[in-house]
């Protein structure tokens, strides 16, 4: 919780007024019964008007000073608390954002949003808490303890005798509770993921009817948090009654031997009176206890779970450190790569080396999963390579400082993702500052531009999640414009044009045969292939050829293949 609760430290200042006013409160509340003592044996039992008068008033004033002092301590907790939980989100979502690919695998979403939501959430109660009431409890038992046996050492000895046998059970509860509670957190994650890959997929889900057998998946972890759940409230629930009983026995206990010390003159009635009430304080307070311990045990399973994220080691790279100066030219050699993905044990790259020169285009081909995304990740280090090395302009890419060489590479993935709000937005959501002249000018060399126009609001038409509006031709050319907006020297297209229409396509290439950039280009078509200087063919992580298509058409029978599996007219015109 260590980590977690040095988010507060700004807030040092609220947090100190708040407890010190949590203190005022308690302190009065412990002086009330003294108070009360004093009216019972000097003017009740003595029968002093003036006594009760004075001693009244004086117990007014403390309650007005609780009452002021329990609203201006909700204020100062609640503007801790809420900053507290507002600056470790922040810092959770950051430590998010500079994760590399590899702790995606680690960390999935769904328990990246439970951490950023109720996680969270749960920590800042704890706090709040803590400066309302959890610090309150405690402090009563003890004050109210130390009263009593300044009041009546003798009496004070049978209300406090059950205390060890609670302390003890106290402890095993909260052990089991954080145990359970982290169990809660992870069943929340689960359902989460359900609902988020749910959401995702309703199309699929729809197509396929899969809606029943999606709502009984959802049913059945649904089902699980609420077994898991209630067996950790279960917990909570026996430990009020136990508490309870303890203390009732503790209040038997004074009123049996404070009778016989009354009758024998060792305890005035007004000392009972006064015992019974901080046992009834202390009683109120033990009640205040299972609730607290509950928020407590779920506080402790959630900030193990935030920390879990904050502290965990990245496998990613100093990107402070490495050269700044922009990458201009995109030279790119690959020497002896071989790749892993984290946490596997079979490499899905094998000694794959080639070199682009400046703006040369490369073809990548081969069949689905042999690892062409894989290689392509290895250019702006989503991944590093496990053995050999890729360089850029001469250089290592682990040598380049991150920013500078991600600033130079354009990226279209294979599956269009365009975020809520508008086409302008969209496109220009790469780059810090852009003009609309630039905008459309990337948008007619991805062959977008004239759609774009044809839609009532244009450029400002809004593009919902992910696009939905949108077809998947257009999210692709959107997708294209955006990484053409940056002007990058290097630009990666992964198999990002599958879905445009022969024309549109052929009308898409002669523009990018223009660009200044060194281009990959991961395609199924011979027809694209091409066009670039040269094709890479890759066949389970291995090259298996490896030049340009008349060369490949000779020497590679696995391209021949590619090449005479596409329609019977092409091929004849290729060869
Ligand atoms: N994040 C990952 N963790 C572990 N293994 C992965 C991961 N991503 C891909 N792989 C594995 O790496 C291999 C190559 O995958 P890759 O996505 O590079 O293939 P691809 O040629 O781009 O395929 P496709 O044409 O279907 O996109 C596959 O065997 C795949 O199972």
């Amino acid at each position: 919780m260590k980590t977690v609760f040095s988010y507060a430290k700004p807030y040092k200042f609220y947090i100190v007024i708040a407890l010190i006013l949590m203190l005022l409160e308690l302190t009065v509340e412990l002086l009330q019964p003294l108070v009360i003592a004093s009216i019972i044996d000097q003017g009740i039992v003595a029968r002093d008007q003036d006594v009760i008068i004075q001693l009244g008033l004086v117990l007014m004033g403390l309650s007005v000073i609780a009452f002021v002092s329990g609203i201006v301590n909700s204020y100062f907790a609640a503007h801790a608390s809420q900053s507290f939980s507002f600056d470790l989100r922040q810092a959770l979502y950051g430590r998010i954002q500079s994760f590399s690919l590899a702790m995606f695998n680690k960390f999935p979403a769904s328990g990246l949003i439970t951490r950023l939501t109720s996680d969270v959430t749960l920590v800042q109660q704890v706090l709040y808490m803590g400066l309302r009431i959890m610090l309150r409890a405690p402090l009563l038992v003890i004050g109210s303890m130390i009263m009593a046996f300044v009041v009546n050492p003798k009496l004070a000895f049978y209300l406090v005798i059950v205390f060890p046998f609670l302390l003890i059970f106290l402890y095993a509860m909260v052990k089991k509770g954080v145990s359970y509670f982290g169990f809660v957190q992870k069943r929340l994650d689960r359902v989460n993921r359900i609902v988020q890959e749910n959401l995702q997929a309703v199309r699929l889900i729809k197509a396929y009817l899969r809606g029943k057998y999606e709502t009984n998946r959802f049913s059945e972890v649904a089902g699980s948090l609420k077994i898991d759940t209630v067996k950790a409230f279960r917990i909570m629930e026996i430990i009020l009654p136990i508490l309870l009983f303890g203390m009732n026995l503790s209040l038997l206990a004074v009123l049996w031997f404070g009778a016989f010390e009354i009758r024998s003159g060792g305890a005035q009635i007004g000392e009972l009176v006064a015992i019974v009430n901080y046992a009834m304080r202390m009683t109120g307070a033990f009640t205040m206890f299972s609730f607290i311990i509950m928020i407590f045990a779920r506080a402790k399973a959630s900030s193990e779970r935030i920390e879990e994220v904050l502290l965990a080691e990245d496998v990613r790279e100093k990107d402070e450190s490495g050269e700044s100066k922009e990458v201009h030219r995109g030279e790119i050699r690959f020497e002896n790569v071989w790749f892993m993905y984290p946490e596997t044990s079979r490499p899905v790259l094998h000694n794959i080396s080639f070199h682009l020169k400046a703006n040369e285009k490369l073809a990548i081909m081969g069949a689905t999963g042999s690892g062409k995304s894989s290689l392509l990740q290895l250019i702006p280090r989503f991944y590093d390579a496990t053995e050999g090395t890729v360089s850029i302009h001469g250089r290592d890419v682990t040598k380049w400082q991150l920013r500078a060489l991600r600033k130079t590479i354009g990226i279209v993935p294979q599956q269009s993702l365009l975020f809520t709000g508008t086409i302008s937005n969209n496109l220009s959501w790469g780059k810090d500052e852009v003009v609309q002249d630039e905008l459309a000018d990337a948008a007619i060399k991805a062959q977008i531009h004239e759609t774009v126009e044809r839609f009532p609001k244009g450029y400002y038409t809004r593009v919902g999640q992910k696009g939905v509006n949108l077809s998947g031709g257009q999210k692709q050319r959107l997708s294209i414009a955006r990484a053409l907006v940056r002007k990058p020297s290097i630009l990666i297209l992964d198999d990002s044009t599958s879905a445009l229409d022969v024309k549109t396509e052929a009308a898409l290439w002669e523009e990018l045969e223009q660009e200044q950039a060194t281009m990959l280009v991961v395609t199924q078509k011979i027809r694209t292939a091409m066009r670039a200087d040269r094709i890479l063919l890759l066949e389970d992580g291995q090259i298996s050829g490896y030049g340009t298509h008349a060369e490949l058409l000779e020497s590679s029978e696995l391209y021949r293949q590619i090449a005479m599996s596409q329609q019977e007219e092409e091929v004849d015109e290729y060869v």
